[in-house]
């Protein structure tokens, strides 16, 4: 019997929906009758190294999986679960995205101590986060607030709250969700609010392009609405040489067309904001093109100077 060994990152968001991810391949390979099994390797990455310091500060793209890839490359693994949005832009020659399943909920979360929303949190409140793109909206909609970063895994983030006197924390809900920890959820930002970064709450799942037994079972697994949503997302950020590591953000929903003969719509929300939230730029299209899509909503931000923004943020 074939054994696919899957890499994953050993955090316990990561083991977790690795965990998850397996379980559903192994679902879908007895249905179609491919006979498998797995084995799940932790790969240590230069992002779980260093969680002490700023990731913009870090520099580099792929913090969270070119160790990862360096192992399918290598064949020590055959396949990879990531979070879609560690995902550098580009991918190594050889390596493919295999399977883009459904998107778990996309929005952020605020978690707080007794507030019930952001609106609640009181003048010159102290919210922890290390994202740009989150301060940059945060600071938006409520300059008055005070943003420390915080970095760490969830659970680690979480006990910071506590311990290091934040009156908040964001987070990424499908992280929470995954892992069981809804319940400490305050509220939820809707995208009109905070748009979340690209790719948020989905996964990929990596292969070699030459694997055609892995390529196959994977083909079964495709979200097809999420994968259009992300392509139309990353084609964005691709144009404007994002990482996760820059003040940007975009939403891509999609609706099913009616007869089931047009290509689905999609609608893509994209934004460029400088980290004090002083100056946000947020642009929205519909299309049935993702690529051109996500290229459309980044040249209308670039004619308003999202270049400039960004470059600013990377020096
Ligand atoms: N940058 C870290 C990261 N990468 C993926 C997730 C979890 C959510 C997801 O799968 O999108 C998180 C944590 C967070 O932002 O709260």
């Amino acid at each position: 019997m074939k054994t696919i060994i899957v890499g994953t990152r050993q955090s316990a968001l990561a083991l977790t929906q690795t965990g998850q991810v397996v379980e559903l391949l192994k679902q879908l390979a007895a249905e179609h009758g491919i006979a498998c099994q797995f084995e799940i390797k932790k790969i240590v990455t230069k992002g779980d190294r260093i969680l002490d310091v700023t990731l913009s500060k870090v520099g580099g793209k792929g913090l969270f999986v070119k160790e990862i890839e360096q192992a399918l490359v290598d064949g020590e693994i055959d396949m990879a679960v990531h979070s879609m949005k560690d995902m550098p832009f580009e991918l190594p020659d050889g390596l493919v995205v295999g399977a883009i399943p459904k998107r778990e909920d996309a929005r952020d979360a605020l978690i707080t101590r007794g507030y019930s929303s952001l609106q609640e949190l009181p003048q010159g409140a102290l919210v922890g986060t290390s994202s740009l793109r989150r301060a940059s909206q945060l600071q938006h909609l409520r300059p008055d607030l005070r943003i420390e970063s915080l970095r760490g895994n969830i659970d680690s983030r979480l006990r910071k709250l506590e311990e290091e006197n934040f009156d908040a924390i964001m987070l990424a809900a499908a992280g929470l969700h995954r892992i069981g920890w809804q319940d400490r959820i305050s509220a939820y930002l809707p995208p009109a609010e905070c748009l979340p970064a690209v790719g948020q709450g989905a996964l990929c799942i990596e292969c070699r392009g030459g694997d055609a037994f892995v390529l196959d079972l994977l083909g079964k697994f495709q979200h097809e609405p999420t994968a259009l949503a992300v392509r139309a997302e990353r084609a964005f950020l691709g144009r404007l040489n994002g990482g996760c590591q820059v003040p940007l953000g975009a939403y891509a929903s999609v609706s099913e067309a009616g007869s089931g003969l047009e290509a689905p719509l999609l609608t893509l929300t994209g934004m460029v904001g400088t980290p004090d939230g002083a100056t946000m730029l947020k642009e929205t299209a519909s299309g049935s093109d993702p690529e051109a899509l996500g290229r459309l909503i980044a040249d209308k931000l670039i004619a308003q100077g999202a270049e400039r923004i960004l470059a600013e943020v990377r020096e």
